[in-house]
């Protein structure tokens, strides 16, 4: 790209002075976002913490977004906030609106921008998939900051739209196991003499309790001998994560090979790989899935965005025919380590399914039905292969309402019908949206 210089000073920006709070402002929606949605003269503003039919005075932040100030008429369905450092962490932005109208308005969510963007509804949509609403997150990655002068560790979650560090005992939608670490952690990690290079610290329930280390380089022996005792002491095992973000986790005190439980499998994977956010929810999404799929077992199955096998092997175990894509080249390893731990056969291959799909060999065989769990930037490219192949069913689970809306379109527009849709509630008290949609091509 080219640069341009100017050989003039940058002009000095003004501080700009605050804008003055609006009043008496009633919210109209609850955007994708969980931002209550204000219409005034100046345009449209999103609120953070507000509700539909509220009315609140509110402090603008920027050209769209806003702060509630003052709550004048209070939503029936709010309720009060139960973790204590709601207010200033940015982690779970829905928990002042009750369980059950998070769920209709995760619902409501998806159907409004399938209408808008795509032009569909559902045929039927089903009861939200549910499980537990709290303690229920089984991975939590604190950040951290090292006062090197008055040797204090922060430790914590980042606030919300701020780098600061919201330090807390427990975190209400993390599993019981993380949050039973915290205290050793802040104690022994000032101990060592790596404080000063630690990135972030991720810790990890699955078979067993995981901590991995975020470093710009290798730790001393010293510091290698302590966490190996702390690991010890605190029955965890601890990986090391050194380097850049393109390097690979590694084991430094590793009990049992990681895994997680899928439908009928315990699945291999290692820190840094992609792990669904909530044990429960997984299985039922799974079994969901594949109930929907129904792979008959003379059909060809194309899985894109496979992981390390979390819809992959249970498909297989049920005697599909699966060909499995995804685009790290280690998952890949790890799904067909799976595949061979369970004795089943299957093609699994790397590729960039956003690229042309014209130099892959398993894209030139038929298929007769097409699973999908992209990432939240959806499928933009891989939708048109998709389609293009006209299967007979697409299974599309997506963590992303708005590229999902983008890519039914494609599929709309190629004769699909969504024809079952269904909220997976994977992230409770938080605005985050999990779904499964049944696209059935009219023959
Ligand atoms: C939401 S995860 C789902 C993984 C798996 N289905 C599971 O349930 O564990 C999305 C996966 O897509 C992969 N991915 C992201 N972009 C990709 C691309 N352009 N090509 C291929 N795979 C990609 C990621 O590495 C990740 O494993």
């Amino acid at each position: 790209m080219a640069q341009f210089y100017s050989t003039r000073k940058p002009q000095q920006r003004k501080a700009s002075r605050p804008a003055s709070p609006l009043t008496q402002q009633t919210v109209v929606g609850l955007d994708h976002q969980g931002r209550g949605v204000v219409r005034g003269k100046s345009g449209v503003r999103f609120v953070h913490g507000a509700l539909p039919g509220e009315v609140i005075d509110l402090q603008p932040q920027g050209k769209y977004e806003a702060n509630l100030l003052t709550l004048h008429q209070a939503a029936e369905d709010r309720v009060s906030p139960p973790c204590p450092y709601y207010d200033k962490c940015g982690g779970c932005d829905l928990q002042h609106l009750a369980l059950p109208a998070q769920r209709r308005h995760k619902q409501q969510v998806v159907s409004e921008l399938l209408m808008k963007f795509a032009g569909i509804t559902a045929q039927h949509w089903l009861e939200p998939l549910v499980a537990e609403a709290w303690a229920y997150r089984r991975r939590l990655r604190l950040a951290t900051h090292w006062d090197a002068k008055r040797r204090r560790l922060r430790l914590g979650l980042r606030a919300r739209a701020s780098k600061e560090i919201v330090e807390m005992d427990t975190c209400a939608i993390a599993q019981a196991e993380l949050n039973q670490l915290l205290p050793a952690l802040r104690a022994f990690l000032p101990t060592l003499a790596l404080v000063n290079m630690l990135g972030h610290v991720e810790l990890l329930q699955t078979n067993q309790v995981m901590v991995i280390l975020r470093l710009k380089s290798q730790p001393s022996q010293a510091d290698k001998a302590a966490l190996k005792q702390f690991a010890q002491e605190q029955k965890v095992a601890v990986w090391l994560h050194c380097g850049d973000m393109a390097a690979t986790p590694e084991a430094l005190v590793n009990n049992l090979p990681p895994r997680y439980e899928s439908v009928g499998a315990e699945l291999d994977f290692q820190p840094g790989d992609f792990l669904q956010a909530h044990a429960e929810l997984n299985q039922l999404m799974v079994a969901q899935a594949l109930s929907w799929l129904a792979p008959a077992p003379d059909e060809k199955i194309l899985e894109l965005y496979a992981g390390s096998g979390n819809f992959t092997i249970p498909m297989a175990l049920q005697g599909a025919q699966v060909t499995a894509i995804e685009g790290v080249p280690s998952m890949v390893q790890r799904l067909q380590q799976n595949a061979a731990r369970y004795g089943v056969t299957l093609d699994a291959a790397h590729a960039d399914l956003e690229q042309d799909w014209q130099a892959y060999a398993w894209a030139h065989q038929g298929f007769n039905k097409v699973l999908l769990d992209p990432a939240r930037a959806g499928a933009p490219h891989a939708i048109h292969e998709v389609a293009r192949r006209q299967p007979q069913r697409v299974i599309y689970i997506s963590c992303a309402p708005d590229t999902l809306a983008r890519d039914a379109k494609v599929l709309a527009a190629a004769d699909y019908q969504l024809r079952q849709a269904q909220i997976i509630d994977m992230f409770p008290q938080t605005h985050h949206i999990e779904c499964l949609m049944w696209f059935e091509r009219e023959a």
